[in-house]
């Protein structure tokens, strides 16, 4: 069953003045992922979250949460969605529990076992009691994760949640958008200029480029099914021979690169021996969504 997207932005544009920000964006968002956006600085990153969000007119276009339109019923669009964009108010000299419940009075219905439990999946049950200013960037980040999602919202946006984290941060924010998407069910549609962590966070990703989407991809964390084909490079003494012999493949300087699986490449390896060709290694080449964000960008900078 194809489940209906949790966010559907519609050929959307923004332009202000002259300029076009945001050049006719469309895509679908599918429920339960942690969505990456990719982009350069000023690629317009910033400027679509705010349209999702209700921050900024949209110039053409429509962008729908949960089928709601947020041109038309924004109020009901909204209440789907749970957002950091800028940094989130909270009193530094109260204790996050403080901060959780002042800010629970803004929502209806909010229980205490609510708060608790918003504040768990973001693993800051230890240190919910202690004041903000004793947290961490990191904390503080946490806790206005906690605060966004405690009305149960179906999308969750971070607008480069990763900026100033330390490496412990990230993999701690990774763990914990995982868990959200997981077991809260909730979308987690998060930006960035940084290839490395989006391949480590996201499921897909979508990459913009000068307020253009230039591709979608999704990623399967190296959970590819062990019988899978992969590019394969045979390090040879003759690749040009090995090439003929084998009849598919190219070359790549002393390599002969060739998707097989693995059993394919166990017999290749025994045709190149057998004909003489000398085989100094075997090696998976992986192509890392940086390699093949440089070759769509043109080599363009990525931050
Ligand atoms: N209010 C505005 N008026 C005119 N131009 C703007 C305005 N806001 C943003 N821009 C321009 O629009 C482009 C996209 O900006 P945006 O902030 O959305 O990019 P971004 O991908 O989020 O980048 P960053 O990672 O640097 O925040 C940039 O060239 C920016 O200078």
């Amino acid at each position: 069953m194809v489940q209906e997207p949790v966010v559907r932005i519609q050929g959307v544009s923004k332009k202000i003045g002259s300029k076009t920000l945001i050049d006719n964006l469309t895509l679908d968002i599918p429920p339960g992922q942690v969505y990456g956006f990719l982009g350069p600085n000023g690629s317009g990153k910033t400027t679509t979250i705010r349209m999702m969000v209700g921050l900024m007119s949209i110039t053409q276009g429509d962008i729908l949460i949960q089928g709601s339109s947020i041109k038309s019923d924004f109020e009901r669009a909204v209440s789907h969605v749970g957002a950091i964009v800028e940094n989130p108010e909270m009193y530094k000299f109260l204790t996050g529990y403080q901060n959780m419940v002042h800010y629970a009075r803004m929502s209806p219905g909010i229980t205490r076992e609510r708060i608790m439990e918003a504040v768990e999946r973001v693993g800051m049950q230890h240190r919910i009691h202690d004041k903000v200013k004793t947290y961490s960037l990191g904390m503080r980040q946490r806790l206005g994760v906690a605060q966004a999602i405690l009305h149960r919202p179906k999308l969750l946006v971070l607008d480069e949640p990763t900026n100033g984290l330390d490496p412990q941060g990230i993999r701690e924010l990774r763990d914990y958008l995982r868990i959200l998407a997981k077991e809260e069910g909730t979308t987690v549609f998060v930006s960035s200029h940084l290839l490395s962590e989006m391949e480590l966070m996201c499921d897909t990703v979508a990459v913009i480029q000068q307020g253009r989407l230039i591709d979608v991809k999704e990623l399967n964390h190296g959970d590819a099914p062990a019988d899978g084909q992969r590019e394969t490079a045979f390090d040879v003494d003759h690749p040009a021979q090995a090439l003929e012999l084998i009849g598919a493949g190219r070359i790549e300087g002393s390599s002969l690169i060739v998707a097989v699986d693995r059993s394919a490449a166990a017999a290749i390896n025994a045709k190149l021996v057998m004909a003489g060709i000398s085989v100094y290694g075997i090696r998976v080449v992986t192509r890392s969504l940086e390699d093949q964000f440089l070759e769509m960008t043109g080599g363009g900078h990525i931050g």
